[in-house]
Protein backbone atom coordinates (compact mmCIF):
# COMPACT_ATOMS: atom_id res chain seq x y z
CA UNK A 1 0.00 0.00 0.00
CA UNK A 2 1.27 3.42 -0.83
CA UNK A 3 -0.82 6.50 1.50
CA UNK A 4 -2.01 8.29 -1.09
CA UNK A 5 -4.66 11.43 -1.01
CA UNK A 6 -6.49 12.43 -4.22
CA UNK A 7 -6.83 16.57 -3.78
CA UNK A 8 -9.34 16.51 -7.06
CA UNK A 9 -12.43 14.34 -4.64
CA UNK A 10 -14.27 16.27 -1.86
CA UNK A 11 -12.76 17.04 1.28
CA UNK A 12 -14.66 13.88 3.19
CA UNK A 13 -13.91 11.37 0.39
CA UNK A 14 -10.38 12.58 0.93
CA UNK A 15 -10.76 11.91 5.12
CA UNK A 16 -12.57 8.56 4.18
CA UNK A 17 -9.84 7.12 2.19
CA UNK A 18 -7.13 7.94 4.11
CA UNK A 19 -8.82 6.38 7.54
CA UNK A 20 -9.37 3.28 4.84
CA UNK A 21 -5.92 3.18 4.12
CA UNK A 22 -4.64 3.42 7.70
CA UNK A 23 -6.53 1.07 8.98
CA UNK A 24 -5.91 -1.20 6.57
CA UNK A 25 -2.28 -1.06 7.83
CA UNK A 26 -1.82 -3.66 10.44
CA UNK A 27 -0.57 -1.47 13.50
CA UNK A 28 -0.94 -3.16 16.49
CA UNK A 29 2.26 -2.04 19.31
CA UNK A 30 5.73 -3.15 18.38
CA UNK A 31 4.18 -3.81 14.65
CA UNK A 32 4.33 0.07 13.89
CA UNK A 33 6.74 0.64 11.49
CA UNK A 34 5.30 -0.44 8.15
CA UNK A 35 2.50 2.24 9.01
CA UNK A 36 5.65 4.31 9.78
CA UNK A 37 7.23 4.23 6.55
CA UNK A 38 3.65 5.03 4.64
CA UNK A 39 3.08 7.83 6.79
CA UNK A 40 6.86 9.26 6.45
CA UNK A 41 6.38 8.88 2.58
CA UNK A 42 3.17 10.76 2.39
CA UNK A 43 4.90 13.48 4.15
CA UNK A 44 7.63 13.86 2.47
CA UNK A 45 5.37 14.35 -0.48
CA UNK A 46 4.19 18.00 0.82
CA UNK A 47 7.02 20.52 0.04
CA UNK A 48 6.17 23.09 2.77
CA UNK A 49 6.84 20.20 5.48
CA UNK A 50 10.16 19.31 6.90
CA UNK A 51 10.07 16.01 7.78
CA UNK A 52 12.05 13.76 10.53
CA UNK A 53 11.93 10.20 11.46
CA UNK A 54 13.22 8.59 14.92
CA UNK A 55 12.73 4.99 15.23
CA UNK A 56 8.97 4.39 14.05
CA UNK A 57 7.73 7.81 15.02
CA UNK A 58 7.71 10.53 11.95
CA UNK A 59 7.44 14.39 13.37
CA UNK A 60 6.33 16.79 10.41
CA UNK A 61 6.82 20.71 10.62
CA UNK A 62 5.97 23.73 8.88
CA UNK A 63 8.17 26.74 8.97
CA UNK A 64 5.68 30.15 7.90
CA UNK A 65 7.61 32.33 10.69
CA UNK A 66 4.39 32.22 12.51
CA UNK A 67 4.45 33.88 16.26
CA UNK A 68 3.30 30.70 17.98
CA UNK A 69 3.44 26.91 16.98
CA UNK A 70 0.77 24.16 17.78
CA UNK A 71 1.30 20.73 17.93
CA UNK A 72 -0.89 17.93 16.41
CA UNK A 73 0.12 14.44 17.82
CA UNK A 74 -1.22 10.81 17.35
CA UNK A 75 0.18 7.67 18.33
CA UNK A 76 -0.04 5.34 15.15
CA UNK A 77 -0.06 2.07 17.10
CA UNK A 78 -3.47 0.02 18.14
CA UNK A 79 -4.48 -2.39 21.17
CA UNK A 80 -3.93 -6.26 20.12
CA UNK A 81 -7.00 -7.13 17.13
CA UNK A 82 -10.09 -9.09 18.84
CA UNK A 83 -11.56 -10.51 15.39
CA UNK A 84 -11.60 -6.67 14.47
CA UNK A 85 -8.97 -6.95 11.79
CA UNK A 86 -9.07 -5.86 8.90
CA UNK A 87 -11.44 -3.00 9.25
CA UNK A 88 -15.05 -2.74 7.17
CA UNK A 89 -17.35 -0.19 6.03
CA UNK A 90 -20.97 -0.86 6.96
CA UNK A 91 -23.73 0.81 5.36
CA UNK A 92 -26.78 1.65 7.24
CA UNK A 93 -28.68 -0.77 8.45
CA UNK A 94 -25.87 -3.32 9.32
CA UNK A 95 -26.09 -5.36 12.46
CA UNK A 96 -22.51 -4.97 13.05
CA UNK A 97 -23.35 -0.84 13.97
CA UNK A 98 -23.61 -0.30 17.19
CA UNK A 99 -27.54 0.86 18.55
CA UNK A 100 -25.95 4.00 20.12
CA UNK A 101 -23.94 4.90 17.15
CA UNK A 102 -26.76 4.17 14.84
CA UNK A 103 -29.62 6.34 17.02
CA UNK A 104 -26.84 9.07 16.96
CA UNK A 105 -25.51 8.75 13.15
CA UNK A 106 -28.90 7.98 11.50
CA UNK A 107 -28.28 7.02 7.91
CA UNK A 108 -24.90 6.94 8.16
CA UNK A 109 -21.96 5.10 7.11
CA UNK A 110 -19.84 3.14 9.68
CA UNK A 111 -16.18 1.82 9.99
CA UNK A 112 -15.41 -0.80 12.04
CA UNK A 113 -12.40 -2.40 13.19
CA UNK A 114 -9.21 -2.02 15.45
CA UNK A 115 -8.22 1.25 15.68
CA UNK A 116 -11.04 3.39 14.05
CA UNK A 117 -11.07 5.04 17.51
CA UNK A 118 -8.38 4.78 19.02
CA UNK A 119 -7.25 6.73 17.14
CA UNK A 120 -6.65 6.41 13.32
CA UNK A 121 -9.37 8.30 12.94
CA UNK A 122 -7.85 11.72 13.90
CA UNK A 123 -4.52 10.11 12.44
CA UNK A 124 -6.25 10.59 9.18
CA UNK A 125 -7.43 13.98 9.98
CA UNK A 126 -4.20 15.40 11.31
CA UNK A 127 -2.94 13.43 7.67
CA UNK A 128 -5.51 15.55 5.88
CA UNK A 129 -4.74 18.79 7.95
CA UNK A 130 -0.88 18.41 7.18
CA UNK A 131 -0.95 17.58 3.56
CA UNK A 132 -3.80 21.09 3.20
CA UNK A 133 -2.68 23.57 5.87
CA UNK A 134 0.56 24.15 2.97
CA UNK A 135 -0.03 28.15 3.05
CA UNK A 136 -1.03 28.40 -0.41
CA UNK A 137 -3.89 30.46 -0.19
CA UNK A 138 -5.82 32.61 2.60
CA UNK A 139 -7.91 29.22 2.84
CA UNK A 140 -4.61 27.28 3.45
CA UNK A 141 -2.37 29.35 5.52
CA UNK A 142 -2.80 28.54 9.06
CA UNK A 143 -2.20 31.17 12.30
CA UNK A 144 0.31 29.26 13.71
CA UNK A 145 2.77 27.06 12.64
CA UNK A 146 2.44 23.34 13.00
CA UNK A 147 3.81 20.09 13.91
CA UNK A 148 2.45 17.09 13.49
CA UNK A 149 3.92 13.84 15.43
CA UNK A 150 2.78 10.49 14.16
CA UNK A 151 3.94 8.21 17.16
CA UNK A 152 4.24 4.45 18.14
CA UNK A 153 4.20 2.32 21.08
CA UNK A 154 1.48 4.41 22.95
CA UNK A 155 -0.53 1.69 24.15
CA UNK A 156 2.57 -0.21 25.82
CA UNK A 157 4.74 0.37 28.15
CA UNK A 158 6.10 3.92 29.53
CA UNK A 159 9.80 2.99 28.54
CA UNK A 160 8.65 1.52 24.83
CA UNK A 161 6.61 5.21 24.05
CA UNK A 162 7.88 6.80 20.86
CA UNK A 163 7.15 9.85 21.79
CA UNK A 164 8.65 9.89 25.42
CA UNK A 165 12.24 8.61 23.00
CA UNK A 166 11.94 11.31 20.57
CA UNK A 167 11.49 14.06 23.26
CA UNK A 168 14.66 12.64 24.90
CA UNK A 169 16.82 11.90 22.12
CA UNK A 170 15.42 15.00 19.75
CA UNK A 171 14.07 17.96 22.60
CA UNK A 172 14.35 20.75 19.83
CA UNK A 173 11.52 19.13 17.54
CA UNK A 174 9.29 18.63 20.42
CA UNK A 175 8.57 22.38 20.88
CA UNK A 176 5.46 24.19 20.76
CA UNK A 177 3.11 26.97 22.93
CA UNK A 178 -0.25 24.29 22.78
CA UNK A 179 -0.55 20.84 21.96
CA UNK A 180 -3.96 18.76 20.99
CA UNK A 181 -3.69 14.62 21.13
CA UNK A 182 -6.04 13.56 18.48
CA UNK A 183 -7.26 10.64 21.20
CA UNK A 184 -11.11 9.89 21.04
CA UNK A 185 -12.96 12.46 22.72
CA UNK A 186 -16.58 12.93 19.97
CA UNK A 187 -14.85 16.18 18.61
CA UNK A 188 -15.22 17.18 22.42
CA UNK A 189 -12.31 18.55 24.98
CA UNK A 190 -10.89 16.54 27.45
CA UNK A 191 -8.92 17.91 30.33
CA UNK A 192 -5.88 16.16 31.50
CA UNK A 193 -5.77 12.58 32.65
CA UNK A 194 -6.02 10.06 34.53
CA UNK A 195 -2.23 8.46 35.79
CA UNK A 196 -1.90 4.91 35.78
CA UNK A 197 -0.07 2.07 37.54
CA UNK A 198 0.18 -1.64 36.21
CA UNK A 199 1.88 -4.40 39.38
CA UNK A 200 1.82 -8.01 39.41
CA UNK A 201 0.31 -8.71 42.77
CA UNK A 202 2.24 -12.26 42.93
CA UNK A 203 0.96 -15.44 45.62
CA UNK A 204 3.83 -18.07 46.03
CA UNK A 205 2.82 -21.65 46.78
CA UNK A 206 4.76 -25.00 46.86
CA UNK A 207 4.48 -27.81 43.59
CA UNK A 208 3.43 -31.22 44.14
CA UNK A 209 1.89 -33.49 42.52
CA UNK A 210 -2.21 -32.79 42.07
CA UNK A 211 -3.01 -36.53 43.04
CA UNK A 212 -1.17 -35.59 46.27
CA UNK A 213 -2.00 -31.96 46.82
CA UNK A 214 -1.01 -32.25 50.39
CA UNK A 215 2.80 -32.05 49.61
CA UNK A 216 2.33 -28.47 47.89
CA UNK A 217 0.60 -25.19 48.30
CA UNK A 218 -1.53 -23.93 46.03
CA UNK A 219 -0.78 -20.95 44.55
CA UNK A 220 -4.12 -20.01 42.71
CA UNK A 221 -6.36 -20.70 45.81
CA UNK A 222 -4.26 -18.27 47.92
CA UNK A 223 -5.20 -15.25 44.79
CA UNK A 224 -8.73 -15.71 45.85
CA UNK A 225 -7.82 -13.23 48.51
CA UNK A 226 -6.44 -10.47 46.13
CA UNK A 227 -9.43 -11.04 43.57
CA UNK A 228 -11.73 -10.38 47.21
CA UNK A 229 -10.06 -7.31 47.79
CA UNK A 230 -10.91 -6.14 44.13
CA UNK A 231 -13.89 -6.87 44.10
CA UNK A 232 -14.63 -4.97 47.61
CA UNK A 233 -12.79 -1.73 46.68
CA UNK A 234 -14.75 0.91 45.85
CA UNK A 235 -13.39 3.29 43.37
CA UNK A 236 -13.64 7.04 43.95
CA UNK A 237 -14.66 9.70 41.19
CA UNK A 238 -12.76 13.13 41.96
CA UNK A 239 -13.34 16.47 40.68
CA UNK A 240 -10.17 18.41 39.99
CA UNK A 241 -10.45 22.06 38.55
CA UNK A 242 -14.06 21.04 37.83
CA UNK A 243 -13.55 17.93 35.87
CA UNK A 244 -14.97 14.58 37.54
CA UNK A 245 -12.10 11.76 36.99
CA UNK A 246 -13.70 8.22 37.67
CA UNK A 247 -11.10 5.93 38.86
CA UNK A 248 -10.13 2.21 38.81
CA UNK A 249 -8.89 -0.82 40.10
CA UNK A 250 -8.92 -3.99 37.97
CA UNK A 251 -7.12 -7.16 37.51
CA UNK A 252 -6.75 -7.22 33.43
CA UNK A 253 -4.37 -10.15 33.18
CA UNK A 254 -3.92 -13.84 35.49
CA UNK A 255 -1.55 -16.45 34.94
CA UNK A 256 -0.47 -19.31 37.09
CA UNK A 257 0.49 -22.75 37.04
CA UNK A 258 2.89 -24.97 35.02
CA UNK A 259 1.50 -28.16 34.63
CA UNK A 260 -2.55 -29.69 34.69
CA UNK A 261 -1.53 -31.97 37.13
CA UNK A 262 0.80 -30.09 39.22
CA UNK A 263 -0.13 -27.48 42.25
CA UNK A 264 1.20 -24.25 40.88
CA UNK A 265 3.79 -22.88 42.60
CA UNK A 266 3.21 -18.60 42.25
CA UNK A 267 0.18 -16.96 40.25
CA UNK A 268 0.29 -13.17 39.39
CA UNK A 269 -2.65 -11.00 39.15
CA UNK A 270 -1.52 -8.16 37.10
CA UNK A 271 -3.64 -5.08 38.25
CA UNK A 272 -4.24 -1.84 36.98
CA UNK A 273 -5.05 1.44 39.01
CA UNK A 274 -6.12 4.22 37.44
CA UNK A 275 -5.41 7.28 39.45
CA UNK A 276 -6.96 10.99 39.42
CA UNK A 277 -4.89 14.07 38.63
CA UNK A 278 -5.41 14.88 42.89
CA UNK A 279 -2.85 12.42 43.40
CA UNK A 280 1.23 12.26 42.48
CA UNK A 281 2.64 8.43 41.18
CA UNK A 282 4.08 8.08 44.57
CA UNK A 283 0.62 8.85 46.43
CA UNK A 284 -1.32 5.81 44.05
CA UNK A 285 1.66 3.74 44.59
CA UNK A 286 1.20 4.28 48.84
CA UNK A 287 -2.30 3.22 48.21
CA UNK A 288 -1.50 0.32 46.89
CA UNK A 289 1.02 -0.92 48.71
CA UNK A 290 2.17 0.87 51.52
CA UNK A 291 4.45 4.37 51.30
CA UNK A 292 7.96 2.35 51.98
CA UNK A 293 9.12 -0.40 49.67
CA UNK A 294 8.87 -3.55 52.29
CA UNK A 295 11.63 -6.41 51.72
CA UNK A 296 13.01 -7.05 48.57
CA UNK A 297 11.88 -10.58 47.45
CA UNK A 298 14.70 -10.84 44.41
CA UNK A 299 13.82 -10.36 41.02
CA UNK A 300 12.44 -6.88 41.43
CA UNK A 301 9.65 -8.69 44.23
CA UNK A 302 8.65 -6.82 46.96
CA UNK A 303 6.15 -7.34 49.90
CA UNK A 304 3.14 -4.63 50.25
CA UNK A 305 4.09 -2.38 53.27
CA UNK A 306 0.69 -1.23 53.30
CA UNK A 307 -2.14 -0.08 50.74
CA UNK A 308 -4.77 -2.31 49.78
CA UNK A 309 -2.47 -5.47 48.98
CA UNK A 310 -0.45 -5.39 52.10
CA UNK A 311 1.32 -8.45 52.69
CA UNK A 312 1.55 -9.18 49.48
CA UNK A 313 4.25 -9.71 47.04
CA UNK A 314 4.31 -7.18 44.18
CA UNK A 315 6.30 -6.38 41.23
CA UNK A 316 6.02 -3.09 39.65
CA UNK A 317 5.63 -3.20 35.53
CA UNK A 318 4.47 0.47 34.47
CA UNK A 319 3.96 4.05 35.88
CA UNK A 320 2.41 6.85 34.51
CA UNK A 321 1.84 10.48 36.00
CA UNK A 322 -1.82 11.82 35.53
CA UNK A 323 -2.31 15.25 34.32
CA UNK A 324 -4.41 18.06 35.91
CA UNK A 325 -7.38 19.73 32.96
CA UNK A 326 -4.81 22.82 31.70
CA UNK A 327 -7.52 24.43 30.50
CA UNK A 328 -6.58 28.29 31.51
CA UNK A 329 -3.90 28.92 28.92
CA UNK A 330 -4.94 31.45 25.88
CA UNK A 331 -4.97 28.70 23.49
CA UNK A 332 -6.50 26.43 25.72
CA UNK A 333 -9.42 28.77 26.27
CA UNK A 334 -9.73 29.47 22.55
CA UNK A 335 -10.19 26.20 21.62
CA UNK A 336 -12.93 25.91 24.75
CA UNK A 337 -15.13 28.77 23.24
CA UNK A 338 -15.04 27.47 19.75
CA UNK A 339 -16.23 23.53 20.74
CA UNK A 340 -18.80 25.35 23.31
CA UNK A 341 -19.75 27.55 20.26
CA UNK A 342 -20.14 24.89 17.58
CA UNK A 343 -21.31 21.73 19.63
CA UNK A 344 -22.37 22.86 22.75
CA UNK A 345 -20.18 20.74 24.74
CA UNK A 346 -18.47 22.21 27.93
CA UNK A 347 -15.12 20.09 28.88
CA UNK A 348 -14.60 16.39 30.48
CA UNK A 349 -12.18 14.58 31.74
CA UNK A 350 -10.52 12.43 30.55
CA UNK A 351 -9.94 8.79 31.87
CA UNK A 352 -7.15 6.90 30.03
CA UNK A 353 -3.86 7.91 29.91
CA UNK A 354 -2.60 10.15 27.14
CA UNK A 355 0.51 11.86 26.18
CA UNK A 356 -1.37 15.31 27.83
CA UNK A 357 1.04 14.48 30.76
CA UNK A 358 4.13 13.90 28.60
CA UNK A 359 3.58 17.44 27.06
CA UNK A 360 2.53 18.81 30.59
CA UNK A 361 5.47 17.83 31.85
CA UNK A 362 7.59 19.69 29.02
CA UNK A 363 5.64 22.70 30.22
CA UNK A 364 3.57 22.42 26.71
CA UNK A 365 -0.15 22.90 27.53
CA UNK A 366 -2.29 20.45 26.03
CA UNK A 367 -5.96 18.94 25.98
CA UNK A 368 -7.45 15.88 24.11
CA UNK A 369 -9.18 16.73 21.43
CA UNK A 370 -9.96 13.80 18.57
CA UNK A 371 -12.61 11.96 16.44
CA UNK A 372 -14.82 8.94 17.85
CA UNK A 373 -16.39 7.72 21.17
CA UNK A 374 -13.85 7.24 23.79
CA UNK A 375 -16.27 4.47 25.27
CA UNK A 376 -15.47 2.11 22.58
CA UNK A 377 -11.33 2.40 22.34
CA UNK A 378 -10.16 -1.29 23.31
CA UNK A 379 -13.46 -3.02 22.45
CA UNK A 380 -13.94 -5.81 19.96
CA UNK A 381 -16.88 -3.24 18.42
CA UNK A 382 -14.46 -0.13 17.88
CA UNK A 383 -15.69 1.71 15.01
CA UNK A 384 -16.35 5.63 13.71
CA UNK A 385 -19.42 7.32 11.83
CA UNK A 386 -18.10 9.11 8.89
CA UNK A 387 -18.94 11.99 9.02
CA UNK A 388 -16.25 12.39 12.82
CA UNK A 389 -13.57 12.84 10.32
CA UNK A 390 -14.75 16.06 8.44
CA UNK A 391 -16.47 17.02 11.88
CA UNK A 392 -12.60 17.32 13.93
CA UNK A 393 -11.25 18.46 10.17
CA UNK A 394 -13.87 21.74 10.09
CA UNK A 395 -13.71 21.93 13.77
CA UNK A 396 -9.50 22.23 13.52
CA UNK A 397 -9.33 24.79 10.41
CA UNK A 398 -12.10 26.56 12.08
CA UNK A 399 -9.55 27.21 15.06
CA UNK A 400 -6.59 26.85 13.27
CA UNK A 401 -6.81 29.25 9.86
N1 LIG B 1 1.95 3.06 29.67
C1 LIG B 1 0.51 2.91 29.73
C2 LIG B 1 -0.11 3.43 28.46
C3 LIG B 1 -1.63 3.32 28.41
C4 LIG B 1 -2.24 4.20 27.38
C5 LIG B 1 -3.71 3.97 27.12
N2 LIG B 1 -4.31 5.17 26.57
C6 LIG B 1 -5.54 5.16 26.06
O1 LIG B 1 -6.15 4.12 25.87
C7 LIG B 1 -6.16 6.49 25.73
C8 LIG B 1 -7.55 6.33 25.18
C9 LIG B 1 -8.56 7.17 25.88
O2 LIG B 1 -8.81 7.01 27.06
O3 LIG B 1 -9.09 8.00 25.22
C10 LIG B 1 -4.45 3.59 28.39
O4 LIG B 1 -4.97 4.46 29.10
O5 LIG B 1 -4.52 2.40 28.68
C11 LIG B 1 0.20 1.42 29.94
O6 LIG B 1 0.93 0.60 29.41
O7 LIG B 1 -0.75 1.10 30.64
Amino acid sequence: MTLALNRNTAAAEQLSSLLTQIMENYSVSDSEGPLADEIEAFLKTQPHLTVRRHGDTVVASTDFSKPSRVILAGHIDTVPVIDNFPPRWLEPGDPLIREDIAAAHPGERVLWGRGATDMKASDAVMLYLAAVLDGSTVQSDPKVDLTYIFYDHEEVAAEKNGLRKVVEAHPDWIQGDFAIIGEPTNCGIEGGCNGTIRFDVITHGVAAHSARAWMGENAIHKAADILNRLNAYEPATVNVDGLDYREGLNATLISGGKGTNVIPDECRVHVNYRFAPDKTLAQAKALMMGADAGAELGNGEHVATGGVFEGYGIEMKDESTSARPGLSAPLAQDLVRLVKERTGRDPLAKLGWTDVARFSQLGIPAVNLGAGEPLLAHKHDEQVPESELAALADLLLAWLV
